[in-house]
């Protein structure tokens, strides 16, 4: 669905340039719900304007939907849908009204856009204020209504641009459980991006990281988590020389990746925290030391991020 090949875009005011995306591949299966995770200024929504072709690359290719982004403009345009970070909806207008006019743009005729529209309402749950002007909307019941206008023309390939930023945990999760049974629905392929770790651990099927204008791990989160972060299990012991001798006994286990004593707590990094714990347990035991807590963290992917970068996402992160 797409194809992405070396993708740049360079911006240039006066002497200043900024290399926004530098050399960018990304490949989407159909029906996949892929997420582009990284800070602020890390490119994502510069390649989403690319892939929308509302940007022009500065050079390398791509194709959605079937066609080329500088080649076959249109032919892109008629098979995507595009929703931005700002609503797309106008104030004035009646939500039903306004999913009409946004399918008479798209060529569809009075009856059809009518028809569309009621379709839309009902996928997205709309009908409760569908009748009412689009400024009385919440700021949940709006994006809803964004979603909607972005599928009037049925797009096989759905854009979403922070589709959730702003919102309280329980619009999200809100919107998010229309997203999905849209999707479940109609079995649209959807590229988002978000600031969400959660989100992006929870929802996406492939988390693609982008940091700096490159694409810095591509896999699903379980694997990113997996091969690129550690579990962490601290352990409390009685006090600092137990916590050397527990050190040394860790040190012994293969599946741990790195130790470190702070007073009485061991806090042992390993790629397998359910099986260090028991194997630690028995050696502890064995050498006498008294075990008195234990805690395991699974990594996060933001345990990721700073893994690959040395920098945490949600510190970088200055979320509207
Ligand atoms: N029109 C423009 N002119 C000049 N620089 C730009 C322009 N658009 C974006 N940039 C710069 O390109 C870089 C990437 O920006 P972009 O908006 O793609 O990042 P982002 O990952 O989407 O960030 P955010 O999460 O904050 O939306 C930033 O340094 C930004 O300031």
């Amino acid at each position: 669905m797409i194809k992405t090949r070396g993708l740049t875009k360079t911006f240039t005011k006066g002497k200043s340039t900024v290399e926004a995306v530098r050399g960018v591949d990304i490949d989407v299966r159909e029906g996949e719900l892929v997420a582009l995770l990284g800070p602020n200024g890390a490119g994502k929504s510069t390649t989403l304007r690319m892939l929308t072709t509302l940007l022009a690359p500065t050079s390398g290719t791509a194709h959605v939907a079937g066609f080329s982004i500088t080649d076959d403009r249109d032919a892109v345009r008629r098979r995507i849908g595009y929703v931005g970070q700002g609503s797309g909806a106008g104030n004035n207008q009646r939500v039903r009204d306004e999913l009409v006019t946004q399918g008479l743009c798209y060529g569809l005729t009075k009856a059809a856009s009518r028809e569309r529209a009621e379709e839309l309402i009902e996928a997205l749950d709309l009908g409760e204020f569908a009748g009412r002007s689009v400024s009385t909307l919440s700021g949940g019941q709006r994006r809803r209504l964004d979603i909607a206008l972005g599928l009037v023309h049925r797009p096989p390939l759905l854009f979403l641009d922070e589709p959730t930023t702003g919102m309280d945990p329980q619009s999200r999760a809100n919107l998010w459980e229309h997203i999905l049974r849209m999707r479940r629905e109609t079995g649209t392929t959807i590229v988002l991006t978000t600031h969400y770790l959660e989100e992006a651990d929870s929802m996406a099927e492939r988390v693609v990281v982008i940091d700096k204008g490159t694409v810095i791990a591509d896999d699903t989160a379980a694997a990113l988590k997996n091969e690129l972060a550690s579990d962490l299990v601290v352990v409390t012991v009685a006090d600092a020389y137990a916590a050397t001798r527990t050190a040394e006994v860790a040190e012994r286990i293969a599946s741990v990746r790195d130790v470190t004593v702070a007073g009485s707590s061991v806090r042992v990094r390993s790629h397998r925290g359910d099986t260090t714990i028991p194997e630690l347990l028995r050696e502890t035991e064995a050498v006498g030391v008294r075990v008195s807590a234990v805690e395991l963290s699974r990594p996060t992917l933001d345990d990721v991020f700073l893994g690959l970068t040395g920098r945490s996402l949600r510190e970088t992160q200055t979320v509207a």
